[in-house]
């Protein structure tokens, strides 16, 4: 996205109508105009072919032919956003990818909370630090993470440098699809870009148009969160408009008839591979929670692919810090497997967030008491697995 193009060619912003909960609070702000004029003229990050590509993949993977991983931060920071980040993270989705298709004896599609994971939904709009009370940090597409009113501000200027991280981050996907694509074609695994579509004003004003269809060009596949899937809402209108394969968080709350609007307005032809479900259950909650879902959803003749997320359900805070025990996320999964595997449906693989490193934010594994919590507690937001945690919870779903 060039400067003078983004000035130059305002393009015709097309928006979503209804209610948009969690939005931020930033249209008096002076830069707000340009800055959507901005991402209004600048071009789409993902190519409309690609989507396809992966909605058929998804096909396959909804008829079970094939698990997805999909995996990442909880928010991205945009200081993460270089080649060599990128490079990192995507290692660790294929080393964990490769496992499981080793278990599993199945090809898995790698999706990576990837290329434009920075907007974040809240519970509570403030936030007391050392004392001091400051709007809570939304992701880098809104507000900076630093303790100052300064820093918690929502900026619409941060709308461009969330697209220019991302197109950054999307480049070297690409690269790294085609590689990946030229050593082993067939089976297209990825990896793919996905990110919560949360921020109205960012994903509507990055809607394009390829052979009459709308599609979304912030991301492959977008998903709406738990918080932001109502029928009418602003969220479900905009995904509802474009053609891309999309995705939705189901929590313990979700209720069945609600869901099948939902689903009814998102893939009103029953096109395989367009929808994907997430549950994040929590795992007390799983077990009595889903199979009402899954039967509202095959009932009214979708064929969705169905992930577990056991990670939003089952966050605790122990001695102060936001945590997840990695033995509460195996039950999660493998009770939501056992599940789908009872109602007839393909279990057809995990949402996690993960770091690429070795953090110390959830408590299993080598991170064996509260103490060490502290030692490399990195994460913007929720606290993520380890990649050995991740390969123990892995192993345990594969086992289930
Ligand atoms: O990542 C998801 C949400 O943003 C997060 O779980 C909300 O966390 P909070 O309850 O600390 O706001
Ligand atoms: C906010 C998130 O999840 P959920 O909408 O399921 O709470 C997330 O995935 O980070
Ligand atoms: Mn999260």
């Amino acid at each position: 996205m060039s400067g003078d193009t983004m000035r130059d060619t305002p393009g015709r912003p097309w928006l979503p109508g209804g209610p948009a909960a969690q939005q931020p609070d930033w249209a008096t702000h002076p830069a707000y105009a340009e800055s959507c004029a901005a991402l209004e003229s600048a071009p789409a990050l993902v190519d409309p072919a690609d989507l396809d590509r992966l909605r058929r993949t998804l096909a396959v993977v909804a008829g079970g032919g094939a698990t997805v991983l999909q995996l990442g931060d909880c928010a991205e920071s945009f200081a993460e956003t270089g080649t060599d980040h990128v490079r990192t993270k995507t290692a660790v989705l294929h080393a964990l990818a490769d496992e499981v298709a080793a278990g599993t004896g199945a090809p898995v599609l790698r999706v990576g909370r990837i290329g434009g994971q920075f907007a974040k939904p809240r519970s509570h709009p403030f936030t007391e630090v050392g004392g001091v009370r400051l709007p809570v940090f939304r992701g880098h597409l809104v507000n900076g993470e630093g303790p100052t009113h300064e820093d918690r501000a929502h900026d619409p200027r941060r709308m461009v440098r969330a697209y220019r991280a991302s197109a950054r981050v999307l480049r070297e996907l690409d690269r790294e699809r085609s590689r990946r694509a030229a050593r082993a074609p067939g089976f297209d695994d990825g990896p793919w870009s996905s990110h919560d579509a949360l921020v109205i004003d960012y994903e509507a004003r990055l809607v394009r148009t390829a052979d009459g269809r709308r599609f979304l060009g912030s991301t492959h596949l977008p998903w709406l969160g738990d918080r932001t899937r109502a029928p009418h809402s602003a969220h479900v209108r905009l995904l509802a408009a474009v053609g891309n394969p999309v995705a939705l968080k189901l929590g313990p709350g979700t209720d069945p008839a609600e869901l099948r609007e939902v689903c009814a307005l998102l893939d009103p032809e029953r096109t395989p591979g367009r929808l994907t479900l997430i549950a994040r259950m929590g795992a007390d909650r799983v077990t009595a929670a889903l199979p009402p879902l899954v039967a509202a959803v095959r009932d009214a003749g979708h064929r969705p692919v169905w992930l577990s997320d056991p990670m939003h359900g089952n966050t605790v805070r122990v001695a102060g810090v936001k945590t997840r025990h990695l033995t509460d996320l195996v039950d999660e999964a493998t009770r939501c497997k056992h599940v789908l595997e009872q109602a007839g449906e393909h279990p057809a693989g995990l949402h996690l967030e993960v770091a690429a490193s070795d953090v110390t934010e959830c408590l299993g594994g080598k991170v064996d008491g509260v103490e060490r919590l502290a030692e490399r507690y990195t994460t913007l937001c929720d606290p993520r697995l380890n990649p050995d945690q991740t390969a123990e919870l892995l192993r345990a779903w594969i086992r289930a």
